[in-house]
């Protein structure tokens, strides 16, 4: 079986991200390109992770009107990324745009996910953004409109995802958020250890700082697996 470990590599330079990505074995884990990665190197670094061995999750968390963001997906197919994301806030008519876009693509389909309620952000959070309901409430509603518009799975906490899998037992669960114990929670809010997201029904694990900040990152990959 796969690993469920996706390393999030939120580097300001393709060279440092691939010093990291060199330091992993991409039998152990997938790798993560977000927003400041891909901001500062373009598709290159996706293209070269690639050819190091890494499946690629796309984690730009597209957010704009259905044309737009489907051709952004596209974009992303065209990469051959393992993995694209869309926020579900987007609505249903933008994520099914999504959906469309991808079932024209010939080659190899990136699985499309879902964003629901950043792992950041705790029911105050949403309160200010005029959301007054518990962010659990808030992700079982975004992820019926996920599961409508046909996408694959979402981004969602892993304190949400037992809840998810009786709602929607086929998605897949992308859970950042997570926390071995004793590691910084840094800015991070709804939080579970590997192991206790494992054990609620996570699919994949997303872990950044507590495996790059380490002095052996691979040395921590190696070990959070053995807790799984
Ligand atoms: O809800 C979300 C969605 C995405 N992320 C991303 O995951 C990693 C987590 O990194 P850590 O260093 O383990 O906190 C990061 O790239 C986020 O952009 C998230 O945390 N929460």
């Amino acid at each position: 079986m796969k690993s469920p470990i996706i390393v999030a590599l939120d580097f300001p330079s393709m060279e440092q991200a691939l010093t990291m990505a060199r330091q992993l074995d991409p039998k152990q884990c997938r790798v993560k390109v977000g927003k400041e990665l891909f901001t500062r190197s373009g598709p290159v670094v996706v293209e070269s992770l690639q050819r190091l061995g890494f499946e690629v999750f796309l984690d730009l968390k597209f957010h704009d009107i259905p044309n737009t963001t489907a051709m952004a997906v596209k974009a992303a197919a065209e990469l051959g990324v393992w993995m694209v994301n869309v926020h579900c806030s987007g609505g249903l008519k933008m994520m099914a745009a999504c959906r469309e876009q991808l079932e024209q693509h010939a080659g190899a389909k990136p699985l499309l996910i879902g964003v629901t309620v950043l792992t950041s952000m705790e029911q105050q959070d949403l309160a200010g953004i005029g959301l007054d309901v518990p962010p659990q409430e808030q992700v079982l509603r975004l992820a019926g409109l996920a599961e409508q518009a046909g996408l694959d799975g979402l981004v969602c906490s892993a304190q949400e995802a037992q809840s998810l899998k009786q709602q929607w037992s086929a998605g897949q669960l992308i859970t950042p958020g997570i926390r071995p114990a004793g590691s910084a929670q840094d800015d991070q809010k709804r939080i579970l250890t590997p192991a206790q997201a494992m054990q609620a029904g996570s699919d994949y694990l997303v872990i950044g700082r507590p495996i790059t900040q380490a002095a052996d990152p691979q040395h921590v990959l190696a070990s959070i697996l053995d807790t799984l």
